[in-house]
């Protein structure tokens, strides 16, 4: 397997695939970060205290990463995905397969990853999605995690299926790539919006009403965008939002209480070191549910927040000033 990108998820996953008998080879842009990661046998810009498993191999040359694979997979934040495929297209064996563990859409068009991939690799190309509740660190450091792989080819996502699961590691397969797409995405901006509340001390009913309601946007957005109820509840949707809402490992979470402390985005950021996917999908989000017609009024208070300057008191004040309403709608 050759994993593209090592940032913490990257290299936890390359972690995981190399304990369970893989041989590995992981790629980063950062040939320096390679030759750290080679000599140190752990990543600790991204990763630190996870040692490297024999059978992973920090690779600095791309193409001879992906000649040595089986199969890709890659991990880059959802900016760089298209890029990133891009470079990939002309390397791929035709029997080459693609999996992306990244969670988000593209900025500008709004794109789920999957149709990505179809423009970059063609339509023909056998592809699939890792999603669900999983921090890198625990997973790095071989704690219990479920995720989901899902893709239209049945026989890639019980391969890779296999590739990642052992006693500690569940995976679960699915089909539905669309449903795991959005989950994973939207998960990211309702995270901050729940990090801002609790940053404001606003509590725990605030933070149930927030979760809640915040599954309610996402699948009224999964289900029109084609996604399937049941992924929405599953592990890659409700699974992925519980997690990133209440834990401080969640960057997204982090962001909000930061906002909420009076933090500007780009300081808050440059604090925490790693992606926020949250900051550039909560505008693709808003876009899109604007386009749709989709009622989102809590991933668009995070946007509003995010980037356009509204304070995150008057945001919430926004959220529950709101007139009462059916639950069902
Ligand atoms: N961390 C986690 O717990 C989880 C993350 N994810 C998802 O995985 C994806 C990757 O995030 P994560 O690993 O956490 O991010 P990190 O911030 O830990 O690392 C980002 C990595 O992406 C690389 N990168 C950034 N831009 C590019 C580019 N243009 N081309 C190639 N590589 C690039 C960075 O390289 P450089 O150092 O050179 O900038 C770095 O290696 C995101 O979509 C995230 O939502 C999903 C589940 C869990
Ligand atoms: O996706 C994740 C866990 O499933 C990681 O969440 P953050 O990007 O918010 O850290």
């Amino acid at each position: 397997m050759a994993v593209v990108g090592a940032g913490s998820w990257g290299t936890a996953l390359a972690i995981q695939l190399a304990r369970n008998d893989n041989d590995v080879r992981l790629w980063a842009r950062d040939e320096a970060a390679i030759a750290a990661m080679a000599r140190d046998r752990e990543n600790s810009r991204y990763l630190p205290g996870c040692p490297f498993p024999e059978r992973l191999t920090p690779e600095p040359d791309l193409a001879r990463a992906v000649a040595a694979a089986d199969d890709v997979l890659v991990v880059v934040p959802s900016h760089a995905l298209r890029a990133c495929l891009r470079s990939l297209r002309d390397l791929l064996a035709e029997s080459q397969r693609v999996i992306w563990a990244t969670k988000g859409l593209e900025p500008e068009s709004a794109l789920l990853p999957d149709r990505v991939a179809a423009e970059e690799l063609g339509a023909a190309r056998a592809t699939a999605v890792l999603s669900g509740p999983s921090f890198a660190g625990e997973v790095g450091r071989g704690m219990p995690t479920a995720v989901t792989i899902a893709s239209a080819d049945a026989d890639f996502a019980r391969d890779m299926a296999g590739a990642f699961h052992d006693g500690v590691f569940r995976v679960y397969t699915a089909s539905d790539v669309v449903g795991v797409g959005v989950g994973g995405a939207v998960k990211n901006v309702l995270a901050i919006a729940v990090g801002i509340s609790d940053g404001l001390g606003y509590g725990a009913n605030a933070r149930a009403l927030l979760i809640t309601r915040g599954l309610s946007e996402m699948m009224r957005l999964g289900e029109k965008l084609g996604g399937e109820r049941g992924t929405l509840v599953g592990m890659a949707g409700l699974g992925d939002l519980l997690l990133t809402c209440t834990d401080d490992q969640s960057r997204n979470r982090r962001m909000g209480l930061a906002l909420a402390a009076g933090h500007d985005v780009a300081s808050a950021e440059r604090e925490i070191r790693q992606v926020v996917e949250g900051v550039r999908v909560a505008r693709e989000v808003h876009r899109i549910a604007d386009h749709l017609g989709v009622e989102m009024p809590i991933a668009s208070q995070a946007y509003r927040v995010l980037h356009e300057g509204v304070s995150p008191p008057e945001a919430v004040r926004r959220l529950t000033d709101r007139p009462f309403r059916s639950e069902k709608d």
